[in-house]
């Protein structure tokens, strides 16, 4: 058997198994499978899915997801502020702003600190991506997706897309309760107009500053909470009218509340707790199914 050293710790419920990548190492070709693997809740540990704290040549620290099915995304709110949490509480970090490298660029990471514990993390999550092409969705590559009317199993909605470096599609709903979540997400998280699939959130607008937020994850499915899911759907309903372009949104998500703000500087704030659930060390038996 082999093993590696463990820190479990979740964002609003959004968790995910952190590996510190400065102490330990695991072999690049099994990561899909060790991220699966810590997912399973009956025979793994219980997670959204595997986050790696790594060395880098840019920043500091730099995070690395894996969502549930193994396969890897490019971005990660929740997880970005876990790994600010980290970061600082275990001397990767002595700052208490700095950067973080992300596959979809740098972000630069804000901790709120008491009693040498980081009680909440503010990110600069960056500039969002409208055009089409940024998303990636067909179609024409500049234009933006914003109400778009759009089809799927027999039913007509309207669509608004935003990539905070990680695809996303927002459906607006009446009734929070009753968004079609575990029917709708999936068909939309695989349907070909997104040829990388796409994070599905269900948006309903309680008022000009507070969003109700539901989200299939794309490769991880219902989540607790979507940290860039909760930002692109701000930006989302500033496009759409709903909510005022620099003033705070407060995103009630199913495992808490994220405040995200849209700056007039084309940047997106997210402030948010990042908790610690347990360490320990995972054994695994190794090669590319776990
Ligand atoms: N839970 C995350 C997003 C994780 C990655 C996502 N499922 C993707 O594949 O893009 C968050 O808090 O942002």
């Amino acid at each position: 058997m082999r093993s590696f050293s463990f820190t479990k710790m979740h964002g609003l419920g959004n968790s995910y198994i952190y590996v510190d990548l400065f102490r330990e190492t695991l072999p690049e070709e099994e990561l899909p499978a060790i991220a699966r693997s810590v997912a399973d809740v009956h025979t793994g540990i219980g997670s959204d899915g595997l986050i790696l704290i790594c060395p880098s040549e840019k920043a500091p620290v730099k995070m690395r997801i894996f969502n549930s099915d193994g396969s890897e995304g490019k971005n990660c709110g929740n997880g970005l502020r876990c790994v600010a949490k980290y970061a600082y509480e275990h001397g990767i970090v002595r700052d208490r702003t700095f950067l973080i490298e992300t596959l979809s660029g740098l972000v630069e990471a804000r901790v709120a600190v008491a009693d040498g514990e980081v009680t909440s993390v503010t990110v600069d999550m960056g500039e969002p991506r409208l055009k089409r092409s940024a998303i990636p969705m067909v179609g024409p590559k500049a234009e933006r997706v914003v109400a778009e009317p759009f089809a799927i199993a027999g039913g007509e909605y309207e669509i608004t897309a935003v990539s905070m470096g990680n695809p996303h599609v927002i459906f607006y709903v009446d009734d929070i309760q009753k968004a079609p979540v575990t029917t709708l997400g999936p068909l939309v998280e695989k349907d070909p107009r997104f040829p990388e699939g796409v994070n599905v959130e269900f948006v309903e607008v309680v008022n000009e500053r507070e969003l109700h937020f539901r989200v299939w994850e794309r490769g991880s499915g219902v989540t607790q909470a979507c940290g860039t899911g909760a930002c692109a759907a701000v930006v989302a309903s500033v496009l759409n009218g709903k909510t005022a372009r620099g003033e705070e949104t407060v995103v009630h998500l199913a495992g808490g509340d994220l405040t995200i703000v849209w700056g007039h500087d084309g940047r997106v704030r997210m402030t948010g707790p990042a908790e610690t659930v347990c360490t320990g060390v995972y054994y695994y038996r190794g090669g590319r199914n776990g």
